[in-house]
């Protein structure tokens, strides 16, 4: 590998950009995020600014879906689907009255029931809350083919990736795909891809790797600072977040970059200054993720939860993005 003329160039690209990261680099790719953020307008219609489907909930989580398509809404989408499992149907509504639940999931008409809509969805979010078992998994690999065969965006989280990394043909060389492992998530996937346990004194490398190896679709490496490639470039965010590691925090995530992913590839590369458009969505969302946590935990402190993060996406999302 690291004899490849191309390979080490890429690897030497990412080693230089790592030195060169700076608070000014972030500046600059914060920049490119507010350049992708749609103007809003009275002459819009509803659905334009983003209709977007999480494909996640069961028995057991009901909370991990409701944060993922809650955080879409807040950060600007119009429309917020959710299609899970029949018994987590009932409880994500009384949630919110906000999101609209296809209690689907479970049926043996799973992919025909979630395909009648991706017609009229911009980006799918699959995996918050979907859990493991196996039924279901099958049912959300049928709906990951039909978006794919209709080019819809697709971030993968939480149990899709657990899918994923049982089947990595599923999202290899899909380049409308971004993956948002935590720390789990990514030796999991890197393993079951790269047949070897990944070297946890390269992140940046791994994480590299880990995206070239399923054809240049974007990973997002969670952590204390989020590691962001596509297999060319590598960015890093260390967006001021805090200590408290509440569960929850990963599926504001995901469900922000459902939206954003819409937002960049309808403003294409021009507007991204020829970065991909996925990796400055994934930025973004990253940088929003981490600054609604800095928010909250300065109001909240030890007691800070994932709900009180989504009451500060709107000031968070100003501050960022809005300046
Ligand atoms: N309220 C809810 O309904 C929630 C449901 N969740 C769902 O729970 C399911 C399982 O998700 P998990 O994230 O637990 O996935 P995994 O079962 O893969 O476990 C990840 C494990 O890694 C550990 N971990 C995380 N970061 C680490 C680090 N830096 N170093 C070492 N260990 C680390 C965590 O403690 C966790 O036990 C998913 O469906 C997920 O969406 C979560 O999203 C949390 C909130
Ligand atoms: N040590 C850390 N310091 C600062 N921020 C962190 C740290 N670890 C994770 N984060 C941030 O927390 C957010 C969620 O990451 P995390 O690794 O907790 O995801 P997750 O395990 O998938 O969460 P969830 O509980 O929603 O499934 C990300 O924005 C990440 O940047
Ligand atoms: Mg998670």
């Amino acid at each position: 590998g690291a004899c490849n003329p191309r390979y080490s160039g890429v690897l030497e690209r990412a080693f230089s950009l790592r030195k060169a990261h700076s608070i000014k680099d972030m500046e600059n790719t914060l920049q490119l995020v507010r350049n992708i953020i749609p103007p809003l307008s009275s002459t819009k219609h509803k659905g334009q600014d983003g209709r977007i489907g999480v494909v996640g909930g069961c028995q057991e989580y009901t909370g991990a879906p409701y944060f993922a398509a809650i955080s879409a809404l807040k950060v600007g989408a119009d429309l917020s689907h959710v299609f899970c499992a029949s018994a987590a149907a009932p409880v994500i509504k009384a949630y919110s009255p906000e999101l609209i639940v296809h209690p689907v999931l479970d049926s043996p008409s799973a992919v025909h029931e979630a395909e009648k809509w991706l017609p009229r969805l911009h980006a799918l979010v699959v995996g918050p809350g979907l859990g493991r078992d196996d039924a279901l998994l099958r049912n959300v690999q049928g709906i990951l083919e039909a978006s794919k065969a209709r080019d819809i965006p697709v971030v993968i989280d939480a149990d899709g990736l657990w899918l994923v990394a049982q089947q990595p043909a599923l999202i290899q060389g899909y380049r409308k795909a971004v993956l948002t492992p935590n720390h789990m998530e990514f030796s999991r996937l890197y393993d079951a891809v790269l047949r070897g346990p990944m070297d946890s004194n390269d992140s940046h490398g791994s994480v590299l790797r880990l995206s070239q190896a399923l054809g240049n679709v974007t990973v997002v490496q969670k952590g204390e600072r989020d590691i962001l490639s596509n297999g060319q470039q590598v960015l890093v965010c260390s967006q001021e977040g805090s200590s408290r590691r509440c569960g929850g925090q990963g599926d504001l995530l995901s469900g922000s970059l459902g939206v954003l992913v819409h937002w960049a590839l309808l403003a294409g590369p021009e507007k991204t200054n020829g970065s991909s458009p996925l990796l400055v969505a994934a930025f973004g969302a990253c940088s929003l993720t981490r600054q609604c946590n800095h928010q909250a935990f300065q109001k909240h402190g030890r007691s800070t939860t994932t709900s009180d993060m989504i009451a500060e996406v709107g000031a968070a999302f100003s501050k960022l993005f809005e300046t």
